[in-house]
């Protein structure tokens, strides 16, 4: 199956979204709350969840969804709730058809809260379940460096379809990588890309628009020739991948160039249209569950571009357990030829602390 209308639906939802997430990103007041995690979520992340709930579920009223946030918060404090029903109202594509798409406005509050309740699905093996993050990288959102709105489809647990919209990274595929892209990041001109994938069709990218869908490039990860001359992308929080065995890995693939450190998925789409090569996570904590909403959409995008993802053991990720990856630790994303002699060097060092 080609799943050319699940990609439409997706690519445009996350557009739509990322209209709402750019003017809170824009603006001083994020509503920033801290969940029973201590994580951060914004009103950027409740009124993207909405968006792209009320999408999914005009389009396919029948598919599932996990998703990270639910509405908890809103339902006990009526003030945070209008600014999100604000926001919400005001995110609209400026082209009619792809709104008639996306099942136009919400229409309600009450619609909007029970949208983003939608998200509870508890996930698992069979049928269509979507894995959504509003804003994946909220701390980079909240800092001023790379966010980005994910959409996954897993078709009886298997991730199928892929959407990454990230505001926040350079328009052009070729455009250099380094710390700076990470770090104080804006969505001013020449800002703002779209990725997609779906399994067995290939990735492309495309830059952000306000209405329709933009044309689309096709991408690919660059070849490697020689593994030292890599570029290896890493969270910025050091609580969430481990800075020392990720540097230690680098170290004796002999790669000198110093890691690219970025939030969010914006690292899966980085590799996979070749600007960097590798994402390295590995884990910092023995308990810590990986989230099925942090992986989906990166893991078809770069499948798609040439690459392999796997946990740090090699082991496959597996999405249809529940709402994360409980059989995996960490996480590594390669191109294929060289995953196999990256994925020795990570179990060495993993090996080398046990
Ligand atoms: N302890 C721990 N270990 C691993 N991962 C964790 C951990 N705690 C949180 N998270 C998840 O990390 C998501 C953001 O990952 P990033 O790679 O973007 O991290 S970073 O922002 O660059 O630091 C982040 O996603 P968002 O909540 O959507 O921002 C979390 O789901
Ligand atoms: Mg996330
Ligand atoms: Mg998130
Ligand atoms: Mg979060």
């Amino acid at each position: 199956m080609s799943y050319s209308r699940e990609l439409d639906i997706a690519l445009l939802a996350v557009q739509r979204a990322t209209l709402l997430t750019k003017s809170v990103y824009s603006s001083h007041s994020k509503g920033t709350l801290s969940k029973s995690d201590s994580s951060p979520v914004t009103i950027g992340d409740f009124g993207a969840q909405a968006l792209i709930i009320s999408s999914i579920k005009h389009a396919f009223p029948e598919d599932e969804v996990v998703g990270e946030e639910d509405a908890d918060d809103l339902r006990k404090d009526n003030s945070l709730r209008d600014l999100v029903w604000d926001l919400v109202q005001a995110a609209k594509l400026d082209d009619s058809a792809a709104e008639d798409k996306l099942g136009g406005p919400i229409k309600s509050a009450d619609d909007m809260l029970q949208a983003i309740d939608s998200g509870r699905s508890a996930g698992g093996r069979k049928g269509r379940i979507w894995a959504l993050d509003p804003i994946d990288g909220t701390k980079g959102f909240l800092r001023g460096g790379q966010y980005a709105v994910c959409l996954g489809l897993l078709v009886d647990g298997i991730p199928t379809v892929g959407v990454i919209g990230c505001p926040n990274l350079p328009i052009d595929d070729q455009a250099p990588l380094d710390s700076s892209v990470g770090a104080q990041a804006d969505d001013k001109e020449g800002k703002g890309v779209l990725f997609g994938a779906v399994t067995g069709h290939g990735a492309t990218s495309r830059p952000l628009s306000k209405g329709a869908l933009a044309p689309a490039n096709a991408i690919s990860m660059k070849p490697i020739s020689d593994i030292s001359q890599a570029t290896f992308c890493e969270s910025v929080e050091a609580g969430h991948s481990s800075h020392g065995d990720n540097a230690a890995i680098a170290s004796k693939l002999g790669i000198t160039k110093p890691s690219v450190r970025m939030d969010s998925q914006a690292k899966y789409g980085s590799i996979a249209r070749g600007a960097g090569d590798l994402y390295l996570r590995l884990p910092v904590s023995k308990t810590y569950e990986e989230k099925i909403w942090d992986h989906a959409a990166g893991v078809v995008i770069v499948q798609e571009a040439g690459g392999r993802v796997t946990d740090a053991w090699g082991k496959p990720l597996d999405f249809g357990i529940g709402r994360t990856l409980k059989e995996n630790k960490g996480v590594v994303a390669a191109p294929k030829d060289v995953f196999p002699t990256v994925i020795e060097v990570v179990k060495e060092v993993l090996n080398a602390k046990e």
